[in-house]
């Protein structure tokens, strides 16, 4: 791992991290994605599922066994001590499988890993490079009401449950800002891809 380049890349929910690590995927990144990681250490049959129903009940399975993601949603958005009762039970066992796909990367590459919560878990001195993606709030609730169907009600209990913009510009390494179109959020990233990718090289 020593002879990658180990980039974080962190942002508020809705302000365009998929965006971004798709476009680094696409210019050769090795992308690493905690959201991903979270849902499979929570499928049926899984000791991460299993400790949750044990925390909250069954009433977070749906009637094929599998975690009823809106309803656990209700749960710990709004009440921090759930919150923090699940994040106790993912967070440890997305850093072991994240650890894990980080080991198989190839030696120069650039490996990126997307973490909503990176800040927020204090993270950033683990990376090289910290990335973090901003979007003005009223844009990302705009997104996360109209593309998931959630209420503004909803979409701010989620923003409320994460960092302010304030807290993650203060661990970026690189700040992207993404008020404006996808074409110019990918202008940005293909600019830090070619400094990145040079970085990465001198390093195999
Ligand atoms: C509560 C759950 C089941 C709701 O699932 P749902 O499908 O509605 O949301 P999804 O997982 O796609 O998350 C969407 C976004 O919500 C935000 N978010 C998710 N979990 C958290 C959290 N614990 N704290 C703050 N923000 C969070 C992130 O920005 C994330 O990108 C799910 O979010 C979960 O298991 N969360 C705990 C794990 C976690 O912290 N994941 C995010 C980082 S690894
Ligand atoms: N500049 C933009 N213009 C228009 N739509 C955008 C822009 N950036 C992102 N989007 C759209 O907004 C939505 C959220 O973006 P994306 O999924 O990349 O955010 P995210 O930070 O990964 O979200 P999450 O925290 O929920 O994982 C997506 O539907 C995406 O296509």
């Amino acid at each position: 791992m020593s002879d990658c380049l180990s980039v974080g890349l962190t942002g508020g929910i809705a302000s365009g991290k998929s965006a971004v690590s798709q476009r680094m995927a696409e210019l050769g990144a090795v992308v690493i994605d905690a959201d991903l990681l979270a849902r499979q250490v929570m499928e049926p049959g899984t000791e991460g599922l299993a400790e949750a129903v044990e925390a909250f009940g069954e009433g977070i399975l749906r009637a094929d066994g599998s975690l009823d993601r809106p309803v656990l949603g209700r749960i710990v958005f709004g009440d921090e001590a759930a919150r923090e009762r699940l994040n106790s039970i993912v967070h440890p066992r997305v850093r072991a499988a994240s650890a894990r796909l980080r080991e198989q990367a190839a030696p120069g590459a650039v490996v990126v890993e997307d973490i909503p919560l990176l800040v927020e878990t204090g993270q950033q001195e683990r990376f090289d490079v910290v990335v973090v993606v901003q979007a003005p709030e009223q844009e990302r609730i705009r997104r996360i009401v109209e593309d998931r169907g959630a209420t503004e009600q909803e979409a701010r209990s989620r923003i409320d449950a994460q960092g302010t913009d304030a807290q993650r510009e203060a661990a970026a390494d690189v700040v992207l800002d993404n008020s404006g179109t996808l074409q110019q959020l990918q202008t940005q990233v293909d600019e830090l891809m070619e400094k990145l990718t040079a970085r990465a090289a001198a390093r195999a």
